[in-house]
């Protein structure tokens, strides 16, 4: 079982235009849609799309009009009654497959809230394999959130505890380096720049591997790199591994390092072996990249092109 903790959850709005966006024009767009979004929420319905057991963990309020859409994606899902509204993001996405995205701050949770989230989280990970904490925190929960949650579940669950996976960015993410320990981080070309003090846009897989190997085994048991069209990077103890991404007609590119971690862990719990846990984070992604708006993909969505794997130096 695999548990997922989403502490911003959004409803995710994607305008899809039917030409490049103009800044400061009026346009018509060409469709819109809505779906239930949240890092942590995508990574459940990729998992629970493969057939595996998943809770979302999430604070909403009673009566918030997110829980339409959460009944539209048919997600298990343990929720935390909180006073403050779902925020509502949005995607603006064109026919080249480029994608503007603003996201809001979310509403601020109160200190017993965040206990509340904490206290949730914790309950829901009994006999779980896998925790995954996603996304940005709202206003009031502290930079410190997560290693908080961590630190609970790691005491409530001794031996028994799940490994735990983090996707978050800022002073979160570098909370969670410098004091949680996490299983895995899954950081993309900016954050883990940011994390490690260095540009890495220009730099090649193995020097992208040295600047994780700063951070992997000592600050994090492993990370996985997402690079967008580049692919992706698997960086842990024993050694490194880069994959390319499949031919795929990009649509949106929402929720694709998300679908890349629910990739990842699905191979893991499977049992797979570093190459076929990042082949498949890779062909996650670019599933994810080829659906619209915030579409979590099935394993029918799955590319059918090569995803070559090499072992970095
Ligand atoms: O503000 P955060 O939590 O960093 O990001 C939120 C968000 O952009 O992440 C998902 C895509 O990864 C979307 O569903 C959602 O709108």
């Amino acid at each position: 079982m695999i548990v997922t903790l989403t502490a911003n959850p959004s409803l995710d709005r994607t305008v899809m235009l039917p030409a490049a966006l103009q800044v400061g024009d009026v346009q018509s767009a060409a469709s819109a849609r809505e779906d239930a979004g949240g890092k942590g929420i995508n990574v459940a319905r990729a998992i629970t799309a493969a057939g595996e057991e998943c809770t979302a963990v999430l604070p909403l309020a009673i009566g918030d009009p997110f829980a339409a859409a959460l009944r539209e994606a048919a997600l298990h899902t343990h929720r935390v009654a909180v006073a403050g509204h779902v925020r509502a993001n949005l995607a603006i996405t064109d026919p080249a497959g480029v994608t503007t995205k603003l996201n809001l701050p979310g509403a601020e949770l109160s200190a017993d809230e965040v206990g509340a989230v904490i206290d949730a989280v914790v309950a829901a990970s009994a006999g779980a394999r896998w925790l995954v904490l996603a996304g940005s925190l709202p206003p009031g929960a502290g930079d410190d959130f997560y290693v908080r949650a961590m630190r609970a579940v790691r005491t409530a669950h001794g031996d028994a505890a799940p490994l735990i996976a983090v996707d978050t960015s800022g002073p979160a993410l570098t909370a969670v380096v410098a004091d949680g320990r996490p299983d895995l981080i899954k950081p993309n070309d900016d954050e883990l720049s940011e994390l490690a003090g260095t540009t890495i846009e220009h730099a090649d897989a193995g020097a992208i591997a040295d600047i994780a190997r700063s951070i992997v085994p000592a600050r994090a048991g492993a990370a996985l790199v997402t690079l967008g069209a580049r692919g992706a990077l698997l960086v842990e103890g024993g050694g490194a591994w880069a994959a390319s991404p499949p031919p795929i007609q990009v649509v949106s590119t929402v929720g694709a390092g998300d679908s890349s971690l629910a990739g990842y862990v699905l191979a893991a719990t499977r049992g797979a072996g570093p190459d076929e846990r990042l082949r498949l984070a890779v062909r996650y992604g670019a599933a994810a990249a080829s659906l619209p708006g915030t579409q979590a993909p099935a394993p029918a969505d799955l590319p059918t092109g090569d995803v070559p794997v090499t072992r970095l130096a």
